[in-house]
């Protein structure tokens, strides 16, 4: 028996952004990964989980990737990632999934608490804030170990859009998105920067409203070019970075789906706010000065997270 363990991580959904969460947490040698599909998937899962193992020769790394349909063993997982659930298509906004997705949220929140009771979670499914929201009230876990992710994913495209607008290093971009994963999303320019010039420094007004308006419609883009499904490369790299943040106990800040008791004016309500990230999972929220217009647009992106949580199947 070792005196230190490995990190256990299970992956709900072994579909796109499960299997690419799983492998980029193999490579990364965060810990052993547990994928986890519907029994009509099963060897498929243990399939890609086998593909996954087998890569770890030549990467190199180590660890263990299984598959299973069984929740049993997901047993004592440190942090469960749930990507379980159907994505949008053409035409379709992401409201458009809750009534399918709620109930899979449930099911798999209820074995989360069986056999996982300890663990902290990243939900990505969407409606993402809804979605969190309904895992959170179905464990009854703390609110530090239920988190959703999106700022993460929405910042990244800004900040893509913008390093390719000023031909800069991406790294040296920092974005800051406020509010709901939808396409009333507030982009927040005051809080951006480029190497710490503000924003509005470098770029004219309309080619920031532009870069604002395609990072509210980043996820739509995609899934009109792909055709038959949404992102998953920068989705599961997002997930990845909130992983290693609290595993390691970085305490960054970054944006989480958090769990809103009072903050920006709010009760009730998972929204995407600034946070620390630590060994504790959201450690705080951070609560910045919005100018009247900031709050406006934020108002607007609450009131549409709270239209979808008004018709779920939670209390
Ligand atoms: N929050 C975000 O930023 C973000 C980003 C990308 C995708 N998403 C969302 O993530 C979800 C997954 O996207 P995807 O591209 O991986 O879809 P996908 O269809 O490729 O994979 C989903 C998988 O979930 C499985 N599944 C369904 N019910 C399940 C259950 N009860 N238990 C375990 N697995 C179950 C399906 O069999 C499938 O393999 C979608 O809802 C999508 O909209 C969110
Ligand atoms: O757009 C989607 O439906 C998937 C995801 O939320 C994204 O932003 O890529």
């Amino acid at each position: 028996m070792s005196m230190f363990k490995r990190r256990k991580f299970a992956v709900i959904g072994a579909g796109f952004t499960g299997t690419t969460t799983a492998f980029l947490l193999a490579q990364k040698e965060m810990g052993d990964v547990v994928l986890v599909d519907i029994p009509e998937q099963q060897n498929p899962t243990k399939g890609k989980a086998l593909d996954m193992l087998e890569a770890g020769p030549v990467e190199p790394f180590n660890g263990k990737v299984t598959g299973t349909s069984n929740y049993e063993d997901i047993k004592d997982a440190d942090m469960v990632i749930i990507t379980a659930g159907i994505a949008r298509k053409p035409g379709m906004s992401r409201d458009d999934l809750v009534n399918i997705n709620a109930k899979i949220m449930v099911d798999v929140s209820k074995e989360i608490v069986r056999y996982a009771p300890d663990s902290y979670i990243l939900v990505l499914s969407n409606p993402v804030d809804a979605m969190t929201y309904t895992c959170f009230k179905t464990t009854g876990f703390p609110k530090n170990r239920v988190i959703g992710q999106s700022g993460v994913l929405d910042t990244a495209r800004f900040s893509t859009f913008v390093a390719e607008a000023l031909n800069i290093a991406v790294e040296d971009v920092t974005g800051f998105v406020l509010g709901g994963h939808g396409d009333s999303m507030v982009p927040l320019i005051r809080y951006s920067n480029v190497g710490g010039i503000p924003l509005d420094h470098l770029l004219p007004q309309e080619k920031i409203d532009a870069i604002v308006e395609r990072t509210r419609k980043g996820g739509g883009e995609i899934v009109n070019l792909l055709g038959n499904g949404s992102a998953y490369y920068a989705p599961a790299a997002s997930l990845v970075q909130m992983a290693e943040t609290i595993v390691k106990d970085k305490k960054r800040i970054l944006p989480s789906i958090a769990y809103l008791e009072g903050e920006y004016g709010y009760k009730d309500i998972y929204l995407g706010v600034p946070t620390i990230l630590g060994g504790n999972g959201i450690e705080s929220v951070i609560e910045l000065p919005l100018t009247a217009d900031e709050q406006k647009q934020l108002n607007q992106s609450a009131e549409d997270v709270k239209k979808v949580i008004e018709i779920l199947p939670v209390d």
